[in-house]
């Protein structure tokens, strides 16, 4: 399921009041599948804006974004986000508050036959190592453990990339350099090709097996 990633010659910019403002002009990366890349760097360098992009958030001014053999974006040609098969975890977790964490991590897989659907959640509580906290609200978790169930939550549907960013940057310096290992190994024991955002060197250097140093437009 899961595969590569290839970005050719990337040109993203957004229409402000004073014209056009180019963030990002001829970026490459090339992630083979399997592998977690990090994008570094300064704020507002454009890490934020390549992960739309790749997601389908963002058009594509020039340049393509491939995904295994598959065109997402180029100059004529835009994937809608939900024909992608990317996954998504942000810092601020994003768990419905209403919802167990089980019912979570199962959100992206209504359209599967309810017992396939209750295996594939219990699977993936396990892999987080939160199997006993199927029935529990997001209230009444650690922040550590709401970003496992965002993990899993985010891999249930067998994403073919998945893309994370600054997801521990709501953490405590400790909970953050223990889960950028657990989250390492878990995406390594998955075989899931990742794009990692941080503007942290060491967080980036813990988990991603190639670093992509970005730096602002002129
Ligand atoms: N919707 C938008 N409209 C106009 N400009 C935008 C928009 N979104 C982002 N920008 C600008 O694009 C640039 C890159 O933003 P982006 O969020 O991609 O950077 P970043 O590297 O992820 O930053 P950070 O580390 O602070 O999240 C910034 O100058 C930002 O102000």
């Amino acid at each position: 399921m899961t595969a590569s990633l290839r970005i050719a010659q990337l040109h993203l910019a957004y229409e402000t009041p004073k014209g056009l403002h180019t963030v990002v002009q001829g970026f490459d990366l090339q992630v083979p599948a399997g592998h977690i890349a990090s994008l570094l760097g300064p704020s507002g360098c454009g890490k934020t804006s390549v992960l739309r992009a790749i997601a389908g958030f963002e058009p594509v001014r020039a340049g393509n974004v491939h995904l295994g053999e598959v065109l997402l974006s180029g100059p004529q040609v835009h994937l809608p986000p939900e024909q992608r098969h990317v996954g998504m975890m942000f810092q601020e977790y994003g768990l419905f508050p209403h919802l167990t964490s089980a019912q979570n991590v199962g959100f992206g897989l209504r359209r599967m036959a309810k017992p396939e659907r209750v295996q594939r959640v219990q699977q993936m509580l396990d892999m987080v190592g939160l199997a006993a906290a199927g029935s529990k609200f997001p209230h009444e978790l650690s922040g550590g453990q709401q970003q496992r169930i965002a993990l899993a939550r985010a891999l249930a549907p067998a994403p073919a990339l998945l893309l994370l960013d600054e997801p521990f940057s709501n953490l405590d310096a400790t909970t953050r350099e223990r889960l950028t290992r657990e989250v390492r190994e878990i995406l390594r024991a998955a075989g899931q090709t990742a794009v990692l955002v941080t503007h942290n060197a060491q967080e980036a250097e813990t988990m991603a097996d190639q670093i992509c140093a970005m730096t602002p437009h002129a």
